[in-house]
């Protein structure tokens, strides 16, 4: 069983209650060092077939911007890759930071990114709800896309201008119509290895796939991140930035890459 252990108080205010798990073996995030990770040549490629009617909701958690997915049927499903079962699309969500200079969860050879998408499937074969699999040894499937300073991204736009009806926590607003593969790279290209969900309850059951190229977005898309608010409306406003957990120690882990 996973039980919390309040380490160092001065983390986060998100995380001040988990800097560490007791006995965990396999947090996430860890820093990716390429050099160190091995090519597999068994990973196959991913297969990912997401349905953009199945788009239901945005809201605002009180961790970040979620937008969730109607998960009752195979129809916005990941499989291949690492993964050895179905797995189904339950939501996506960002990390960002207060600056440009920091955001993301996963780094690459020490290398911070502004933000990163995370997009969160379960395994459908083996669980019957996402929220058994949540629990569970290969319960969750969690792609990773690094966001770089860059051009303007228009499908990410789309997300953003939903931001002013849910700047507080709690808040949701209906977004029926999304297909979260344009907010992906088309590098193929991706780092794997078993890990943790970056937050509560923290669980060891998540199988990492992290895209190598980023997705570019603007300055002014950054900063729309940080327009939204950890607070419910009527309390004193925090804004909603550094929503990242520090990195984990890597322990007895290998990370694979599908690339030489
Ligand atoms: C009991 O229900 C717990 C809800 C857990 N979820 C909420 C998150 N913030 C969350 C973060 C995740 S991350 N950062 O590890 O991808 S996955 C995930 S989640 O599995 O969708
Ligand atoms: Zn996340």
């Amino acid at each position: 069983a996973c039980t919390l252990q309040n380490k160092n108080a001065a983390l986060h205010p998100l995380w001040q209650s988990s800097s560490s798990v007791t006995g965990g073996t396999k947090q996430s995030p860890i820093d990716i060092q390429a050099r160190s990770s091995v090519f597999d040549p068994k990973l196959k490629p991913l297969s990912i077939c997401y349905d953009p009617t199945t788009c239901l909701q945005i809201w605002n958690n009180g961790y970040s911007f979620v937008v969730e997915f109607d998960d009752t049927t195979e129809n916005s499903v990941v499989t291949g890759g690492p993964l050895n079962n179905n797995f189904r699309l339950k939501q996506f969500h960002f990390h960002w930071g207060a600056i440009n200079d920091w955001g993301s969860e996963h780094t690459v050879d020490s290398k911070v990114f502004p933000a990163e998408l995370h997009l969160v499937h379960w395994n459908s074969d083996l669980y019957k709800c996402f929220e058994e699999a949540i629990m569970e040894e290969n319960g969750l499937a969690v792609i990773g896309v690094f966001l770089k300073l860059g051009t303007h991204h228009p499908e990410l736009q789309s997300v953003i201008d939903l931001f002013p009806s849910i700047k507080y926590k709690d808040a949701v607003a209906a977004f029926t119509y999304f297909d979260p593969s344009t907010l992906m790279p088309s590098c193929p290209d991706y780092w794997t290895y078993d890990g943790s969900l970056t937050t509560p309850p923290l669980t060891e059951s998540v199988t990492w796939i992290i895209k190598k190229k980023p997705i570019e977005v603007t300055q002014n898309q950054l900063a729309a991140f940080r327009s939204l608010f950890f607070t419910s409306i009527g309390e004193e406003e925090k804004k909603m930035v550094d929503n990242f957990r520090p990195l984990q120690p890597l322990m007895d882990r290998t990370v694979r890459s599908s690339f030489r």
